[in-house]
């Protein structure tokens, strides 16, 4: 069986609905964002802030290769995918799922948040700038889940349904 991981934009509901997925499935579930805060000993966005962007990117590389391929739900960050390298490991280790919503729905969850570096300072036709750029990521090698609409348990169902 592998991982089942989830990937998609920040705000998709990657985090909440892997959670009821490992219950009804009942397999573990590791949110990478959460191990590299347990690793590293800080939250994402000290992070960002102590040694920037791109050295998050590599923590989260490592992080994604350090995993081991027993059956697991894996939630991402919304950027995992962003690197070629990062999607070819995850594909030789799983079933990637893309879950995807409607902007106007992500934002609606975003505009408040202060917890994703990535926000900071950014308007919403930035923001949808970055969804855009990240789409074709998303999709590559992924089977897409619409979650528009849907409940954290709706989703799993969904994915269980294809797995
Ligand atoms: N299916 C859903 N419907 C409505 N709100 C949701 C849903 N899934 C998650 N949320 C809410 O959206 C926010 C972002 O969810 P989260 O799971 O952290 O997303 P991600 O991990 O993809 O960034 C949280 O406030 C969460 O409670
Ligand atoms: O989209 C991104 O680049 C990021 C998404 C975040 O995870 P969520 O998608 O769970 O919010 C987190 O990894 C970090 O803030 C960067
Ligand atoms: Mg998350």
């Amino acid at each position: 069986m592998g991982l089942v991981i989830l990937t998609g934009f920040m705000g998709a509901g990657k985090t909440t609905a892997g959670i009821e997925l490992g219950k009804k499935l009942n397999l573990p579930v590791y949110d990478t964002d959460q191990l590299l805060e347990e690793k590293h000993r800080m939250k994402v966005k000290e992070m960002f802030a102590e040694y920037g962007e791109e050295k998050f990117r590599n923590f989260e590389t490592e992080m994604l290769q350090s995993l081991s391929d027993s059956p697991a739900i894996v939630t991402t960050g919304g950027g995992a995918v962003i690197k070629e390298e990062n999607r070819h490991v995850l594909k030789t280790k799983g079933q990637i799922f893309f879950l995807h919503c409607d902007f106007d729905v992500l934002y609606e969850r975003l505009k408040e948040d202060t917890a994703r570096p990535l926000l900071k300072e950014k308007s919403k036709e930035q923001i949808e700038k970055l969804y855009e750029s990240r789409l074709a990521c998303y999709l590559d090698g992924s089977v897409t889940i619409n979650t528009t609409g849907k409940t954290p348990e709706d989703i799993a169902d969904d994915i269980i349904s294809r797995l």
